[in-house]
């Protein structure tokens, strides 16, 4: 038996049925140890107990040869037989307890964790590591347990939280969404997880040593250091200082820029987000088809994806995904989300297909996302004098989402997840008005554009770890003012009469502001 403690980050579970054809399994299960692969379970679902013993036996062999554990899959009787570093059960099978009395000292076991009560369990039992999963749909298992996302394998992760047992995720990663997973499930504690165990990523690839490579590297860079965050420099007095004026020069960089922003949003405010969009200096695309979503996401700054109508979910799914690839801001404004049954679950799908960098939502989005009753809905309205404590609310919802939060209403709150940020502009009559808030989406998108072209000339980001360039909390706030200090300024002009007038007015003013009248006019609070 190995002696140093097992390093889960690369986890190769074997799977001989999907090796390409003509490849060796041993030379494959070497290529990878090779390839940063780091632990191995051998996991074989049809052959006999003598085949078994025999490939797992020569597993070993060569495990041990690099000093890599090897676990079996259910077996506890191969595992003894081999001595096995330890063993992996599954819910259904050999109860824990039992298992330990029968392998020697200090064997490794781990079991499947599907929910939080799975979790709790394997934390009664004294399980030595979990492997939370499916996270995606996966071909390679056939009893899949519910899809949980990297949000639920998060949750699940939280449960892990002051105990000393090591998480690995599972089911359907690649080293194209690896990074997508480990944003996603880190706890509120900032613990990342120990580790991604994969099949058909290195067993199926034609180079099992570049596949476990990319995984590797892809790991290392994430964890090297604690989890990158969204925004820059946020504890409270640094950005009492320069967040206004920070937010309000990323307008100048729009106007030098005039970075593409490709949104996704509904019919009812198409035209009117694409003008916004102009006024502010940058260019408005409106595109939903699947096909185009690649090309888009190399040649846009940011991407908006308005739930709106949600007729183009394939559309939001691809065009997110291929956002995050690039390491362009998403914004997600969430609309209407509480109302029915099928967009909370559209919206849970694709939040578990891409990072979100700034979620934005009235009150009554805002709480349906993180699960509050304290703000009712009415359709797209959020109804009532809000919530009691907004600053705590956007503070754990956007460390719970990894994101940027905005919530929007009569005073706007922004939070990366440790500050609290309380914006007091804006004028009535922009709730008089329809679409005021997919504009704030729209705005709050371009000026993320604006964040990302500071910090793709400045080369300010470690692409390795991250899925978004620049300062999202800037973005955000920049996007929120620049809407909220033109409605201001056009409900004042002598020639507004009314709604009617006041959209056109409210362009106008989005066309003539300057980061002089945004930094004159802002007024925030900041609750660290
Ligand atoms: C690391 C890891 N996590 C989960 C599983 C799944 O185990 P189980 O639930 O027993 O399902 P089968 O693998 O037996 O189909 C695993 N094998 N490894
Ligand atoms: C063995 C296994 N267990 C799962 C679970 O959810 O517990 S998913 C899975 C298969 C993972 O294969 P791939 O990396 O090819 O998607």
């Amino acid at each position: 038996m190995l002696t140093n403690a097992p390093d889960y980050s690369v986890y190769l579970v074997t799977g001989r049925d999907l090796l390409p054809s003509g490849a060796d399994y041993y030379q494959v299960i070497e290529q990878a140890i090779k390839g940063g692969a780091t632990i191995v379970q051998v996991r074989e679902k049809k052959c006999q107990t003598w085949d078994f013993l025999e490939i797992a036996s020569r597993t070993k062999e060569i495990c041990h040869k690099h000093n890599v554990p090897v676990l079996i899959n259910d077996r506890v009787d191969i595992a003894l037989a081999i001595e096995a570093d330890g063993v992996h059960l599954g819910q259904e099978d050999m109860p824990i307890s039992i298992a330990r009395k029968l392998l020697p000292k200090g064997s490794i076991i781990g079991v499947s964790c599907n929910s939080v009560e799975d979790a709790r369990n394997a934390v009664k039992d004294g399980a030595g590591y979990v492997g939370i999963g499916p996270v995606w749909f996966t071909q390679t298992k056939s009893d899949l347990k519910p899809t949980l996302g990297p949000r639920g394998a998060g949750e699940i992760l939280e449960t892990l939280s002051g105990t000393q047992i090591k998480a690995v995720a599972i089911g359907g990663i690649k080293s194209s969404n690896v990074l997508r997973l480990l944003h996603g499930a880190v706890s509120t504690s900032d613990r990342p997880l120990d580790g991604v165990a994969v099949v058909g990523d290195i067993m199926a690839a034609q180079d099992p040593f570049a596949a476990t490579l990319r995984l590797s590297e892809c790991y290392k860079a994430f964890t090297k250091s604690p989890p990158p965050q969204f925004s820059l420099g946020s504890n409270a007095s640094d950005l009492s200082q320069n967040i206004v004026s920070h937010a309000a020069t990323l307008l100048k960089t729009i106007r030098e820029v005039g970075p593409l922003v490709h949104q996704i949003t509904n019919n009812v405010v198409m035209n009117q987000s694409a003008n916004a969009t102009l006024a502010l200096g940058a260019s408005p695309i409106m595109a939903t088809a699947v096909q185009e979503m690649e090309d888009l996401s190399k040649v846009s700054g940011a991407l908006l994806i308005n739930f709106g109508t949600i007729g183009d979910k394939l559309g939001m799914l691809e065009a997110g995904k291929c956002a995050n690839a690039t390491r362009k801001p998403i914004v997600f404004d969430p609309v209407a989300i509480g109302a029915t049954q099928h967009r909370r679950s559209a919206a849970n799908e694709l939040l578990s297909a891409w990072q979100a960098s700034v979620i934005k939502g009235n009150p009554a989005e805002i709480g349906a996302l993180a699960n509050s009753a304290e703000v009712k809905t009415l359709g797209v309205d959020s109804l009532g004098s809000g919530f009691a404590d907004p600053a705590n609310l956007v503070r754990r919802l956007a460390k719970k989402e990894r994101c940027i939060i905005a919530m929007t209403g009569k005073k706007d709150w922004v939070s990366d997840g440790k500050v609290a940020i309380c914006i007091n502009n804006g004028h009535e009559l922009l709730s008089k008005i329809t679409g005021s808030g997919c504009m704030v989406g729209t705005s709050v998108a371009t000026f993320c554009a604006g964040a990302s072209a500071v910090a793709t000339s400045a080369s300010t980001y470690d692409d390795e770890r991250v899925l978004v360039r620049g300062d999202m909390l800037a973005g955000a706030i920049g996007g929120i003012l620049a809407i909220t200090v033109a409605s201001e300024l056009a409900a004042s002009r002598q020639d507004v009469k009314g709604t009617g007038t006041f959209l056109p007015a409210l362009i106008d003013e989005l066309y003539n502001l300057t980061p002089e009248k945004l930094v004159d006019r802002a007024q925030i609070e900041i609750f660290g």
